[in-house]
């Protein structure tokens, strides 16, 4: 699916944006690696008895603005690329939402759906025993990504305190723990949550109420269901498609985001949902409807069907779903994108309200976090959206002028750059 390979997307579209930035040659070449790259090997016992080792990684792109911050993958097609590419957008992440953190990110070459319970603990506590020495609450701070979740965060966060024989400030070296050993209750919706608020202020921008229109997803995990969840039942709109890694499903009518849910976990899968028509993953991305939400993976919008997109709004919640020459092409169409680095950055966002509280020992409700992130997205979507008109380019290449002048700046407040 993936055009060209994922960290040489990010290289480019960071050269891309770079031109319309006063940064120097030496700024931009040091952006261009991650800081540090660590391979491990991650050995564990089977439940037949038998040691398979998997390869893991962890990769801190930059932490000239704070500790490196990011999720981890279990994803059989992971790569050493995917996770530099991945490590990289999240720097521009934390950056677009000024928070006071570098990007990072981690993966295992594995899948995981092939793993018993038993199996799966094993690997997430051999995982945090390979990389103990580069993580820290103060140094990197991994959380959940593809095909992890609260229950693998807690095993880490436990094999943490194993090795480090300290109960505080342990809390903070993990986010998206689950509530009660840490984490916070508002981190399981969002990044869809998030998403929905910048969906809501691209709409303002472009005249559009949002109520009764037409919304499909791709992907439905933690940041596709959420998504659909809440753009039905707190926006009103429609969602009309939604899909996972089998296929997808379409209803004119609307389908409910409990109901795909509770159906998927029966039968391993949205498809075949009764009253819904099935359809591929390539059909859902041009299907006729307001709102198009990317929530699976990267590299799914190619030059091959950008043309097709007939979405007005592609909201990115996914990490990397639109190539460049995808994205030129969309822009010409004037569809309005909201880059994954701005639509997908309320998860870390309150990762980060995680970890602030973690390490403070002051806890918030759900109400004071999610206004806390409203106003956190509210102003990132605009700052970006801005810059796109002062400086009339798209809205990637904006999300991006804002994103590296933070980093650069702090790169030449510590003096690792002269000019
Ligand atoms: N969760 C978070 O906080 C954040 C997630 N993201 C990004 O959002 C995206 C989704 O992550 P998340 O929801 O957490 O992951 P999950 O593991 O919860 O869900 C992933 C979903 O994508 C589907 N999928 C996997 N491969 C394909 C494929 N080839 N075609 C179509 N669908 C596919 C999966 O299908 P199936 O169910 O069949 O396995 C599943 O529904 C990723 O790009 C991630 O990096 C970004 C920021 C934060
Ligand atoms: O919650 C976090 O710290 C990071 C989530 C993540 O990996 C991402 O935003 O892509």
């Amino acid at each position: 699916m993936v055009e060209i390979d994922p960290f040489e997307m990010a290289v480019k579209q960071l050269e891309r944006a770079a031109q319309f930035m006063d940064i120097s040659e030496e700024a931009l070449e040091f952006l261009k690696k991650p800081m540090r790259i660590v391979e491990v090997s991650v050995p564990i016992e089977m439940d037949d008895g038998s040691v398979k080792v998997f390869t893991g990684f962890r990769v801190q792109h930059n932490w000239a603005r704070g500790p490196t911050k990011g999720g981890i993958r279990w994803h059989p097609a992971e790569t050493l690329s995917t996770v530099k590419a991945l490590a990289t957008w999240m720097t521009w992440k934390v950056a677009v939402v000024d928070l006071p953190y570098g990007g990072g990110k981690g993966g295992i070459i594995v899948d995981p759906k092939k793993l018993s319970d038993r199996e799966k603990e094993r690997l997430a506590r051999s995982y945090i025993r390979a990389i103990y020495d580069v993580i820290s609450p103060y140094t990197d701070i991994p959380a959940p990504d593809v095909y992890t979740n609260p229950q693998i965060m807690a095993w880490m966060m436990d094999e943490y305190e194993v090795i480090s024989r300290r109960k505080v400030p342990s809390f903070g070296i993990i986010t998206g723990k689950p509530p009660g050993v840490g984490g916070i209750v508002a981190r399981m919706d969002a990044t869809a949550r998030g998403a929905s608020y910048t969906v809501r202020e691209a709409a303002k921008a472009l005249g559009m109420d949002l109520k009764g229109k037409t919304i499909a997803i791709q992907g439905y995990g933690n940041a596709g269901y959420y998504m659909a969840k809440i753009m039905s039942e707190e926006y009103g709109m429609k969602v009309v498609a939604v899909s996972d890694s089998k296929g997808g499903i379409y209803n004119p009518d609307g389908l409910n985001a409990d109901d795909v849910l509770k159906w998927k976990r029966e039968h391993g899968s949205v498809k075949d949902f009764p009253g819904a028509t099935n359809i591929t993953n390539e059909e859902l991305l041009e299907l006729e409807v307001d709102v198009l939400a990317p929530a699976a993976i990267e590299g799914v919008i190619t030059k091959d069907n950008a043309d097709k997109v007939k979405a007005k709004i592609v909201a990115e919640l996914a990490n990397g779903p639109t190539t460049p020459e995808a994205d030129e092409i969309l822009h010409e169409k004037g569809v309005l994108i909201i880059p994954d680095f701005l639509c997908n950055a309320g998860g870390v966002t309150v990762s980060y309200f995680e970890w602030v509280q973690n390490i403070t020992g002051d806890y918030w409700d759900t109400e004071t976090t999610r206004a806390k992130l409203d106003k956190k997205m509210t102003k990132a979507f605009w700052d970006v959206y801005n810059t796109h008109k002062e400086k009339g380019i798209n809205m990637r290449d904006a999300a991006y002028v804002v994103a590296v002048q933070r980093v650069y700046d702090a790169m030449k407040w510590r003096g690792w750059v002269k000019k």
